[in-house]
């Protein structure tokens, strides 16, 4: 079955940009499961959630909601989707009531349907005992409440999360990834960006790593764990890292990273071996890891370590 939302070999170029922000972004999201988008700086992030908004053109691929266009989707119900841009999007002089207030009028809400939203969301925000505060006067923690709040008033069912938690403290992060997975699991689909790598391991179903403008991987979370466990990290003495290396490339695909040679395994290769194939070769252990992996190193390696701008 299709998912909810399918972005097919999307591409773009901003005018005049050398290189195109995206190249050929082909993802899913289905309902009741967030997926994680993850990417460092000028990765593509910002340019694929601008086109869910309706901020930018299709140049070129194809983006669906429940298989009908996107442009389409926005002409007919724009408030299926919700996007929680990273910066505060909503009125600071107004109180936290009458931003709702007035969003939900933008949203097309009236009357009691209106009211009924603005209560639900103020209390699926937590945000009733504040509502009679001004938004220049909340908390970071508050704001972005505040944020996702406005975003779910219409009640859409492709919720975009563009880094929610930046600036808030760890109550309200733990508060908002919360929330977040509570909308997945009453049926939202959910697309969360984070730089936060212990965030998206702790509430994504899904992974999708974008870098220039292409999808890197794209998996459920528990693959991508798999996959980078299967990483042996080794730091011996007595060998120079190529004679290191050499011995261990019968066991995968070897590479070097901070005086340490890491292999990806090949499929049934078992590290005892490796680390003995390293003693024979007349290499002295000094670390060796095994068996874990955070998606922060699998991400850290996938993406090469590369400083970003
Ligand atoms: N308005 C613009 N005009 C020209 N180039 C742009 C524009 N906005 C972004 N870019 C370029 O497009 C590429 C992708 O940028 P984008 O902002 O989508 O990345 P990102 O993954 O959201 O990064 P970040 O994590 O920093 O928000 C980058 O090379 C960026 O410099």
């Amino acid at each position: 079955m299709p998912s909810m939302l399918e972005v097919c070999d999307l591409a773009y170029r901003y005018p005049g940009a050398s290189a195109p922000a995206l190249a050929g972004v082909s993802l899913a999201a289905g309902r009741g499961a967030v997926l994680g988008l993850l990417g460092p700086n000028g990765a593509g992030k910002t340019t694929l959630i601008s086109h869910l908004s309706g901020q930018l053109p299709i140049q070129q691929g194809a983006i669906a909601i429940d298989g009908v266009p996107l442009t389409e989707v926005r002409r007919q119900a724009p408030t299926r989707i919700a996007v929680a841009p990273q910066e505060y999007a909503f009125f600071p002089a107004l109180t936290v009531a009458e931003n709702l207030a007035c969003f939900a009028g933008a949203a097309r809400l009236s009357g009691a349907r209106a009211r009924e939203r603005v209560a639900a969301c103020l209390a699926f925000a937590q945000l009733e005992r504040f509502a009679g505060q001004r938004g220049a006067r909340l908390s970071g923690g508050l704001k972005r409440r505040l944020n996702l709040a406005i975003a779910l008033l219409p009640e859409p069912e492709l919720i975009v999360l563009d880094e929610p938690t930046v600036g808030v403290d760890p109550q309200s992060r733990a508060f908002l990834l919360d929330a977040v997975r509570r909308l997945a699991d009453g049926g939202a689909a959910i697309i969360y960006t984070s730089h936060y790598m212990d965030e998206i391991e702790a509430i994504a179903d899904r992974v999708a790593i974008l870098d220039h403008g292409q999808v890197l991987r794209d998996a459920p979370l528990a693959d991508l764990r798999a996959e980078g466990a299967r990483q042996l990290r080794v730091e011996a003495a007595g060998l120079t890292t190529p004679t290191l290396a050499a011995a261990l490339a019968p066991f995968g695909t070897v590479r070097e990273e901070g005086g340490r040679v890491i292999v990806d395994l090949v499929a049934g290769a078992d590290p005892g071996l490796a680390l003995a194939a390293v003693a024979a070769a007349g290499g002295e252990v000094r670390q060796a890891r095994y068996g874990e992996c955070s998606l922060e190193q699998l991400f850290l390696t996938l993406t090469q370590r590369t400083l970003r701008d």
